[in-house]
């Protein structure tokens, strides 16, 4: 029944050759006029209702916050779930030029609890040489006990509903699972910071060969950075560090357009959600950029530690100091913030450090995806320059 859902929507099908040359990359559908847009909502089954959720509304951040911790993505093992904070949800759905349309509730009609959620933020993306005006689809959730009734294309389908009728007709989002059809399949990695509880947790393994003694010392880091004059980023930066993000971002196959004020959202240090850190050059420029943004997981069913505090890699550029020691200093103001782990996937150049600062691979895989454009090969994740949340 899966593939029935998918069999119906402009994706890239498992059928498709992607190497039979004759299919043009690009749209797969033209766009609809949105006039001839579909006025009236999808029906949901009889006991459920549509409903928008308002983010800037406290109770009903709560509301999305709630239904997310307890039933949102787990790991393979079924160990830890994400726990994205109220702080979090509210700067990653009010990207500029959000609207609260894209920001779809499914609620019980007798009891108006949240019991489904899917949500959608407005980028432009760069596809190899096209820019392309996209939403970027996320937090699909559906609650555990309204699993297998086929509400999530129920869900897809209306907003991609609400998306056409703002004239905008490509999306990305990723996904754990095999869907028709990546467009790149990364791998997660992770850097201890803190090895004593991540294996108390059960995350990490003590290795056959290592004490614990031994372990807490291999992952040992410096108290200060390396780099001298790396300090957080400031609003007066937003200038210069747009300018290096954008000139570092066009070596990517995929990657996000970002304006200055998508900049400073997504950028500016805040508490509990984003950190950032830039080298000063000459004259107000910024020659080195490291990020990484706020991700607890739930520790399920553990009595001793309830939250694993995850860092991860967001946007890192390198211009004054080797990759490596940004990095490294990345881990070490993750670590000073006291992140358990530092999280990374094999996109941009993080190739090239993860081995030597010590990441281990992860247990699966992240897989990027395109609805209604077609690339004739699927790219490697270091062709990849765009970091979902
Ligand atoms: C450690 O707690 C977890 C709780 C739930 C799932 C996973 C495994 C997992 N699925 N990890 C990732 O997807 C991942 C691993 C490294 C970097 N980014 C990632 O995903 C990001 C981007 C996609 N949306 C979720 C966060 C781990």
């Amino acid at each position: 029944a899966a593939h029935a859902f998918w069999e119906t929507q402009p994706v890239t099908q498992f059928s498709a050759e992607r190497s039979a040359p004759e299919l043009p990359e690009g749209a797969i559908q033209p766009p609809q006029k949105v006039e001839d847009v579909r006025q009236e909502p999808y029906k949901l089954p009889s006991a459920y209702e549509w409903c928008t959720c308002d983010v800037n509304d406290a109770q009903e951040i709560v509301e999305v916050y709630t239904l997310l911790t307890n039933n949102y993505v787990e790991d393979d093992d079924n160990m830890f779930r994400f726990d994205y904070s109220k702080e979090f949800l509210r700067w990653a759905l009010k990207l500029p030029g959000y609207t609260s349309q894209w920001h779809i509730g499914v609620r019980a009609k007798t009891s108006k609890k949240l019991v489904a959620f899917i949500s959608g933020v407005p980028a432009r993306i760069r596809v190899q040489s096209a820019v392309v005006r996209m939403a970027e689809i996320n937090f699909l959730c559906v609650h555990k006990k309204l699993r297998s009734k086929r509400l999530a294309p129920v869900l897809i389908r209306e907003i991609t509903r609400r998306v056409h009728l703002r004239d905008t007709w490509q999306a990305v989002y990723t996904a754990g699972v095999v869907l028709p059809k990546p467009l790149a399949t990364c791998r997660y990695w992770h850097r201890s910071l803190n090895p004593k509880k991540l294996i108390d947790v059960g995350f990490s393994r003590l290795a056959r060969n290592m004490t614990m003694a031994r372990t807490i010392k291999l992952y040992k880091l410096p108290e200060q950075p390396l780099s001298p004059g790396i300090r957080p980023m400031h609003p007066a930066d937003v200038p210069a560090v747009t300018a290096l993000v954008t000139t570092y971002l066009q070596q990517f196959a995929i990657a996000p357009v970002l304006s200055e004020e998508e900049i400073a959202h997504l950028l500016l240090p805040a508490a509990g959600v984003v950190s950032s850190y830039v080298i000063g050059g000459e004259g107000g420029r910024v020659s080195d950029l490291c990020s990484f943004y706020t991700l607890p997981s739930s520790i399920i069913g553990n009595p001793e530690h309830s939250t694993l505090k995850a860092a991860y890699s967001f946007y890192n550029v390198a211009t004054s100091v080797p990759l490596e020691q940004l990095m490294t200093d990345a881990l070490i103001l993750a670590k000073q913030d006291d992140f358990d782990v530092f999280n990374a996937l094999d996109i941009q150049h993080n190739e090239a450090f993860l081995k030597d600062l010590k990441f281990g691979p992860g247990d699966g895989f992240l897989h990027y995806y395109l609805y209604n454009w077609r690339l004739n090969k699927e790219l490697q994740p270091r062709q990849v320059g765009l970091v979902m949340l």
